[in-house]
């Protein structure tokens, strides 16, 4: 039976994972079998399958994708045991009265006595989550609890999901604003431009912690470092390169100036009406936003016109992080040589490594099912780790600058491969390695608050004495 069973499901399509026995009477058996789809489309054909197995029976199924999400994917747990009244008078009042008091009369104890030390708010309002779009603030918990996650697995920074119900960027501004005390850091997560802009702008003018767009800075940090190292691999300097940036959004634009800073020069930017350029009929009539107009000032000096797969002619980077498909494979074929793609639209690519492979020569996606993973998990849980450390009240360019590197060194020059020019986001190296180079440009840029410890916690000796 199981034989025949196994059989269907391969026939529909599936791959069978797990087989664990749950019950064995006389005349049958219970069996709880995993079953791998490619595509989830493959489910129902999967089940009908396994039913139309004479004498087989589906009791039950489960998604384990949704299984994983059942709760929430993150709780709290205390560090303080709380096992006698003594604890308790400590951990609460009357002994932490104490403790208050004493932050009360210098606001800067916040950081040794608080979570604020440790913690950093993900904040989002929903508009532009992954490539998913404006799915509102409770659809987005998923995606800011998993950033919690990768925060606390990667960099032991403590992240606590924040998804609010505005997209006035008045009320957002105002509300993390009167957040802030919490928190050590605030990570910016899937909101859409142009308000991103404005909104990052103005929190970190006005709070004194480090205040990081995850999708533009994250983002725009590991794709130089994917860059440095393309560029080694293929043996061009940056400064010769042409570059095609589609999706003007938070993304593109701080691509775009990160690989300007590191010295590429030629850049053309779409957005879904084509390439950005000052000839083009919303920057004349005063339509355009104001960043796509700095962006239409900045690039394409030659005022190339029409959509991504027009302008790709001549390339030799195409940079995607607008929507799935944007980029028509074949087009790909117009690249200069040893053409290099990063096709980050997450969760489906502009254009497949499949349908890319017969045109470029190194390929990267945002995905963790194919090689080169270009996602900003490489960046944010480093860079906040080494900002946390420092207390630097801000994340500069040398700061991202110096965690793009880093990225980038984590593969040694000898073992890049054109499907090897990023670490694996698995690599528990990476955020050490951002984490130590953001704390050393921080103290170089004068921006370190504190000379900056081992991960994460200060010595306890003035704990003690504040403990009596
Ligand atoms: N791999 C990674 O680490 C990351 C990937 N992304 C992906 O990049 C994409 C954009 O993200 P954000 O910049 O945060 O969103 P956003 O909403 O700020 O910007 C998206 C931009 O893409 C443009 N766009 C949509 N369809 C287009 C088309 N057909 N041609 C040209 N432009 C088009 C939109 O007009 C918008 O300006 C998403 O798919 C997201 O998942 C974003 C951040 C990190
Ligand atoms: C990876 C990420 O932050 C995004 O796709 O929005
Ligand atoms: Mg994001």
């Amino acid at each position: 039976m199981l034989g025949r069973v196994a059989t269907a499901i391969g026939d529909a399509g599936g791959t069978i994972g797990a087989i664990d026995i749950v019950a064995v009477e006389d005349d049958h058996a219970v069996r709880d079998i995993t079953a791998i789809c490619s595509e989830e489309s493959e489910w129902a054909g999967i089940v009908a399958a396994i039913e139309g197995v004479d004498g087989t029976r589906v009791l039950d199924t489960t998604d384990r994708t949704f299984q994983m999400h059942l709760g929430g994917k993150i709780e709290l747990h205390s560090k303080s045991p709380l096992k006698t009244r003594d604890d308790l008078s400590m951990a609460y009042t009357p002994g932490v009265a104490r403790v208050c008091e004493a932050i009360a009369e210098d606001p800067d104890k916040a950081f040794q006595y608080t979570i604020k030390r440790n913690t950093v708010a993900v904040v989002s309002d929903g508009t532009a989550v992954l490539g998913l779009g404006d799915i509102g603030p409770a659809a987005a918990m998923p995606v800011m609890e998993g950033k919690a996650v990768l925060f606390k697995e990667f960099a032991e920074v403590d992240a606590f999901p924040i998804c609010l119900d505005t997209t006035d960027p008045d009320e957002i501004v105002s509300i993390v604003k009167a957040l802030a005390p919490t928190f050590g850091g605030i990570n910016l997560e899937d909101i859409s431009a142009p308000r991103c802009f404005e909104i990052e702008d103005r929190l970190a003018a006005e709070l004194d912690i480090p205040v990081f767009h995850d999708d533009q800075h994250g983002t725009a940090v590991v794709t130089l470092a994917a860059l440095i190292n393309a560029a080694k691999l293929t043996g061009r300097k940056l400064s010769e390169m042409r570059v095609l940036v589609t999706g003007l959004g938070a993304a593109g634009v701080a691509v775009t100036r990160i690989l300007q800073s590191a010295g590429v020069t030629e850049i053309v930017g779409c957005d879904s009406k084509g390439a950005v350029h000052v000839d083009r009929a919303d920057y004349l009539d005063g339509t355009m936003n104001a960043v796509k107009r700095w962006y239409a000032e900045q690039t394409n000096p030659e005022r190339l016109s029409g959509r991504p797969g027009d302008v790709i002619d001549g390339m030799d980077l195409f940079v995607g992080v607008s929507g799935a498909r944007v980029m028509p494979a074949e087009a790909l074929a117009r690249m200069n040589r040893d053409a290099i793609v990063f096709a980050m639209a997450n969760p489906n690519p502009e254009v497949t490594p499949e349908e890319a492979a017969p045109f470029v020569r190194v390929m990267a996606t945002g995905r963790s099912d194919y090689p080169n993973q270009i996602n900003n998990v490489l960046c944010f849980p480093g860079i906040f780790r080494g900002a946390l450390d420092v207390r630097a009240p801000q994340i500069t360019e040398a700061m991202k600058q110096a965690a793009a590197q880093a990225i980038a060194d984590i593969v040694p020059e000898e073992e890049l491969r054109e499907d090897y020019i990023v670490p694996s986001v698995f690599n528990r190296d990476v955020a050490p390695a951002v984490a130590e180079a953001v704390k050393r440009a921080a103290r170089a840029d004068g921006e370190a608050a504190v000379a900056g410890t081992e991960v994460g916690y200060a010595p306890t000796d003035e704990l003690h004495v504040a403990a009596g």
